[in-house]
């Protein structure tokens, strides 16, 4: 479809008519003429090539710039002019305004179709791979770029933008660009004025550069694209010792949900803290302050440098490779997702050994059978008497469970008085079939289980203080005989390694459930799940992604 310029024909409109009434005789008989016919004609044709169907003109020549120099030349010769006039030269000499009729040419004749060279595959792994591609249309064909460069370690840059020219005009270039190619030539290696030469010379008026982007322009791409971030470390601002502005500063924790306000700083970003958890979210009771946190890259480098983390305040969880947060560096890009058809998100109990994940996992399938499902495990063990295969277990042979091992098939595994018993993650899809998966894995099986594919939902399961839990787990309280009553020194070892298991899973939380008496937890598991079944939760950018695709 042919764009319509109507705001410039409507300006060509006012100029006519006040033509036209300049040539209309005055009460006193005079005809005051400020144009000749062939003047007038000028502007009747440049309207002409905005009013017209098509352009005919030549890609690299411009019948609308040269309509307009014939304009401009004729009137210079005029002695009396009117300020419509005075106006309409001023602005045909103005290089946005000539830029405009440019395009508005082109894109008539229907030159508009995207000519960008492809991605070169030797950038630069220094510079990272962003990679700009700008092609810029010169209205005059002896028109300087207009930006200058500097060379930085054999870097070529951009050192700066003239206002008016066809860079700033452009729009996407940044004092600070590397330049890498100027119309296909690499410019590594090149004498300057070589450089500077190439840079103003254009093939039919049109000139490509490939650029690598300043880190300002990374900065600006990065806060487009991540808006909330999920913190895998504790930060206390008045111990950072490198904080520009400690009063300014914003301290949060491990799993911390962070809503990212301004990211223009390479080093000191600005964000609001929403809390923890799938459900995190802004207090409406208060408005929420900005607050000053390190930015992905200062983190990243400060953590990079061992030994000065506790210094700083920062103190990391244990190594990434063993705790299932491969992927995590400093912060977790994060969104929100929303519940949808055909996704089912796997319910993982997490917690210390003894606090009660099985209890609850049993209590649960039985309150709600049609909901939930479970894996059935694999072993390596004969069948037992009344044991049936793909019920109780999948028994297989020994050297079977072997190679699922060495295939990283298998969610978990161990030995038991020689046999072999484990998970595997096609059990876990089986069962994602019949009902919501609830599970009850060692902390290391979320190694495998936190995938996009099967972006589970992670309870941890807490220990109460001692005096609760001796209290709750008490065989009179409980009313069963067959109980094991904890000794002090379980209860503490059961307290001990839940505040381990916070310590280097609190990020993989989605929400925590402090396992008091059994009716308390159940009905908070209840109406967490409901919440979960409802409502949209915080997740890995990429597991968004993979299930918006679906
Ligand atoms: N809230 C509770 N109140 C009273 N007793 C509880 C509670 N939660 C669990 N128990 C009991 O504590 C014991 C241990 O629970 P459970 O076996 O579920 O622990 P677990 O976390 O699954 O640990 P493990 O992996 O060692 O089995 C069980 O006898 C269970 O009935």
């Amino acid at each position: 479809m042919k764009p319509s310029p109507s705001g410039i024909l409507t300006a060509f409109e006012h100029i006519l008519e006040s033509i036209e009434q300049e040539h209309r005789p005055q009460s006193n008989g005079v005809i005051k003429k400020t144009l000749s016919e062939s003047q007038v004609q000028s502007v009747l044709n440049i309207q002409r090539v905005f009013d017209e169907e098509e352009c005919k003109a030549e890609p690299g020549s411009s019948e609308t710039l040269a309509l307009s120099e014939k304009f401009i030349e004729d009137l210079n010769s005029v002695q009396v002019r009117s300020t419509a006039l005075q106006q309409l030269v001023t602005l045909l000499g103005r290089s946005h305004i000539r830029g405009l009729l440019l395009a508005v040419e082109n894109i008539s004749a229907g030159r508009f179709e995207q000519q960008l060279p492809s991605v070169p595959y030797e950038v630069d792994e220094d510079d990272g791979l962003a990679l700009k591609i700008v092609r810029i249309v010169k209205t005059e064909r002896d028109e300087q770029l207009g930006a200058t460069i500097r060379v930085e370690e054999g870097k070529v840059k951009i050192a700066r933008i003239m206002a008016g020219g066809p860079a700033e005009r452009c729009g996407c270039i940044e004092p600070g660009d590397r330049l890498l190619q100027i119309n296909g030539v690499s410019v590594t290696g090149l004498p300057n004025d070589r450089i500077a030469s190439l840079l103003n010379e254009a093939e039919n008026g049109v000139i490509t550069l490939h650029l690598s982007p300043s880190m300002s322009d990374l900065n600006s791409i990065s806060k487009d694209s991540v808006t909330h971030i999920r913190a895998t470390f504790d930060y206390t601002a008045s111990q950072d010792l490198r904080h520009p502005c400690p009063e300014a500063a914003l301290s949060f924790n491990k799993g911390d949900i962070l809503q990212l306000t301004v990211t223009s700083d390479i080093y000191w970003w600005q964000a609001k803290l929403l809390g923890k958890g799938a459900f995190a979210h802004e207090s409406t009771k208060r408005a929420m302050k900005s607050g000053l946190i390190p930015s992905e890259r200062m983190q990243s480098s400060q953590m990079s440098g061992a030994g000065s983390n506790e210094r700083a305040g920062i103190h990391r969880g244990t190594s990434k490779n063993s705790n299932g947060f491969q992927e995590l560096d400093s912060y977790e890009h994060v969104c929100k997702m929303a519940p949808r058809p055909g996704l089912v998100r796997p319910i993982v109990l997490i917690g210390p050994p003894g606090v009660g994940r099985n209890e609850l996992k049993r209590r649960l399938m039985m309150l709600f059978p049609e909901r939930f499902s479970t894996t059935i495990p694999h072993t390596s063990r004969a069948p037992r008497p009344g044991e049936v295969n793909g019920l109780d277990y999948h028994f297989v042979s020994r050297q079977q469970m072997e190679l699922m091992i060495e295939r990283k098939e298998m969610l978990e595994f161990g030995e038991y008085r020689g046999n072999l018993y484990g998970t595997c993650l096609s059990s876990v899809r089986a069962c994602r079939e019949i009902g919501t998966p609830l599970l009850c894995p060692h902390p290391l099986a979320l190694a495998h289980l936190r995938t996009p594919e099967f972006a589970p939902f992670i309870v941890f399961v807490e220990p109460p203080d001692a005096v609760s839990f001796k209290e709750t787990r008490s065989a009179s309280v409980r009313g069963v005989k067959t109980a094991p009553s904890f000794t002090n020194s379980q209860i503490q070892q059961i307290i001990e390694t839940g505040a381990q298991l916070r310590s280097a899973y609190a990020p993989l939380f989605d929400a925590i459930v402090v396992n008091r008496t059994l009716d308390e937890s159940l009905s908070e598991l209840i109406q967490l799940f409901h919440k979960f079944d409802t409502q949209p939760t915080w997740v890995p950018l990429c597991w968004a992604t993979r299930w918006d695709g679906h």
